[in-house]
């Protein structure tokens, strides 16, 4: 495995603070991603997952503790910044697929690299390389709408990827999708983990989970356990 780190979280504490309470959302947690991990995060409804998935993806702040991406302390970028490095080093991918139906799918994938400096001629013909990478190359001018839920996700995925991210953060990719697809999708996942994109990715299905290199239990906040799952890695 290669050692170059992509995430560091040293000591990353989140807390929501509302008129009568105080919820400590992640609490403290040390994480170390290095490029060609594939993390799972999981635990019981409330632990922290998504709170922590919006800080590893520059959405949301932590209250305490350090953040290196690729090296860069994000806690010192501004906005801009911030918005640069999230659409050029995070590739996203939600339960739901966020595809816009107006837009065919190659439209869809391209779509990232009109909100970066190398918008314009090679946009199409990067597209098409990410679709090929989901097979999903034959649907190219098709609409959302013509697809099943697992294609859709299949192009939300390729729209991760045209940006050639760092790190894929991965939000119960499943969630919508039959077991069947959910399925495919999943070995869609480790194909691309193989072919050495870093991914980490949160769910509470046990059995998901198992399938990444690396599990992360957490609970109330708190990192519980680590698991390397041997025979993946
Ligand atoms: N904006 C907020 N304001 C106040 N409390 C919040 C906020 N967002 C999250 N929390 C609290 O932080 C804790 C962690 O929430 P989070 O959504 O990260 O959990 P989760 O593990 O993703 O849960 P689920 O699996 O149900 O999506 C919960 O107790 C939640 O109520």
């Amino acid at each position: 495995m290669n050692n170059k780190s992509v995430i560091e979280l040293t000591n990353i504490t989140r807390k929501f603070i509302t008129q009568d309470m105080t919820t400590t959302a992640v609490d403290n947690i040390n994480l170390s991603i290095n490029q060609g991990d594939y993390v799972a995060i999981t635990g019981p409804s409330g632990c922290g997952k998504s709170t922590l998935l919006s800080i590893l993806g520059l959405m949301d702040k932590a209250t305490s503790g350090s953040y290196l991406l690729n090296g860069i302390d994000v806690n010192k970028l501004n906005t801009d910044q911030l918005a640069e490095v999230r659409n050029k080093e995070i590739g996203f991918i939600f339960q739901s697929f966020n595809l816009i139906d107006e837009l065919t799918v190659w439209e869809n994938v391209a779509l990232p690299l009109y909100y970066s400096a190398s918008k314009g001629a090679g946009a199409k013909k990067a597209a098409v390389e990410a679709l090929d990478k989901v097979e999903m190359r034959h649907r190219l001018n098709h609409f959302p709408t013509q697809l099943s839920g697992g294609q859709q996700q299949r192009v939300a995925i390729a729209r991760a990827l045209v940006m050639s991210p760092s790190i894929l953060l991965i939000d119960e990719p499943t969630g919508n999708l039959d077991s069947h697809n959910g399925d495919i999708v999943m070995a869609m996942l480790s194909d691309l983990n193989n072919q050495g994109t870093t991914l980490c990715m949160v769910t509470h299905d046990a059995r998901y989970a198992n399938q990444a290199k690396r599990r992360i239990d957490l609970f109330d906040g708190k990192v519980l356990g680590s698991i390397q799952n041997m025979e993946v890695a």
